[in-house]
């Protein structure tokens, strides 16, 4: 088999709400799918790329322009192999989400070649899983955070990732407490900060997560991305165990996070890595220093959530998912692809990603 052309498209897809963090604001999420086409005309692979540039740095054109200037011209007239997985991570530093796009439907396509769904196909510590995703609540007011708390339990979700860190630390622990009030007590609340303190105010914020005692599980990514030293010692000098997010897009991250200490628990998420090649890789790292990993997302559709929960059914290390971007929003563009039962997520039946390729392209293409 041999790839013949790549098209992508931009397509919209609105939230029933807005999704709000301590970085941004987002109310429709901005794909970028992308099609890789082979010489047989019923056998595509489809891939995903958003533009979480206030993380990842990339942009809708950049990842447009990575793909016309650089994927195509490396990818277009070539056998399908496994070496244009490393081929694709080495031709153009950065770019992950680009890359992660690219690197999704080559597995797509290599997994339908081998007739196996993706998670079979990759093959790596393979394990018969059930993994459930937590529900994020965006950054409002206590009334409101408490409101959207009650209904995502209402709706099955046992495991409520709480956004913090823009305003000051007291307004944070004011919303965790109506809400940790609010809830059933067997409800599971993590806290996602986003980089959003200095050191000084992170050593702050965490002394008094520690002190108000409201059973918070984890907090992710309290200080910025290039902080690895201070998540060491944050780390090592706090009860509540941190999440790396922002801080682990590559296996260099990764080592440079077990050197520090910083190893309580890993967000792997496919736009930082590039794709599932290089997933691969740091869960290995993972492995090796037994850290348990979460496999999140940014604001994406099915189609690279999907590759995700792929990964995640793989790969040992991972415990649990943030899988909650595709329900957020108003009407499902994809059909097949990751399966919702409640909280339960599930692959569907089908080779690859087994996701309706040609009706999606049908429908972006329009
Ligand atoms: C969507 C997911 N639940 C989530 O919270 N992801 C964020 C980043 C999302 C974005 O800004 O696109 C995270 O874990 O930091
Ligand atoms: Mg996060």
């Amino acid at each position: 088999m041999f790839i013949t052309d790549i098209k992508y498209y931009r397509y919209g897809t609105p939230l029933k709400k807005p999704f709000k963090t301590a970085l941004r604001t987002v109310e429709v999420i901005e794909s970028i799918y992308v099609f890789i086409e082979t010489n047989y005309d019923d056998v595509i692979g489809v891939g995903e790329a958003v533009p979480t540039y206030v993380i990842t740095g990339d942009t809708k054109g950049g990842i447009e322009a990575a793909i016309e200037e650089v994927f195509k011209p490396l990818l277009i007239n070539k056998h399908l192999t496994v070496k244009l997985l490393d081929e694709v991570q080495q031709v153009i530093v950065g770019n992950t989400s680009a890359k992660a796009a690219i690197d999704i439907a080559l597995y797509d396509l290599l997994s339908q070649e081998a007739e196996l769904p993706l998670y079979k196909y990759i093959n790596h510590n393979p394990g018969n899983k059930t993994l459930e995703t937590c529900y994020t609540v965006s950054l409002n007011e206590a009334v409101e955070m408490v409101e959207d708390g009650l209904k995502y339990v209402d709706e099955g979700f046992n495991h409520l990732k709480i956004k913090v860190g823009k305003d000051n630390v007291e307004t944070d622990l004011s919303r965790l407490k109506a809400l940790r009030s609010s809830l059933p007590s067997d409800v599971i609340l993590s806290a996602d900060a986003n980089q959003a303190w200095d050191e000084k105010g992170a050593r702050h914020a965490l002394k008094h997560f520690d002190e108000a005692d409201l059973k918070i599980e984890s907090i992710e990514q309290p200080v910025g991305r290039y902080e690895y030293t201070i998540l060491g010692a944050l780390t090592k000098q706090f009860n509540i165990p941190l999440m790396v997010d922002e801080s682990l897009f590559s296996t260099y991250d990764a080592r440079r996070l077990v050197e520090v200490g910083a190893n309580n628990l890993w967000n792997i998420k496919l736009m930082k890595t590039g794709g599932l090649h290089q997933a691969l890789k740091i869960h290995d790292i993972a492995q090796d220093e037994g850290i348990s990993c979460m496999v999140g997302c940014m604001i994406e559709t099915h189609v690279s959530v999907t590759a995700a929960l792929h990964f995640s059914l793989a790969a040992k290390q991972v415990s649990r998912v943030d899988f909650d971007a595709p329900l957020m929003v108003v009407e499902r563009q994809v059909e097949g692809g990751i399966v919702y039962e409640g909280a339960k997520v599930k692959a569907s039946e089908g080779f690859g990603l087994g996701i309706d390729r040609k009706s999606l392209y049908k429908k972006v293409r329009t």
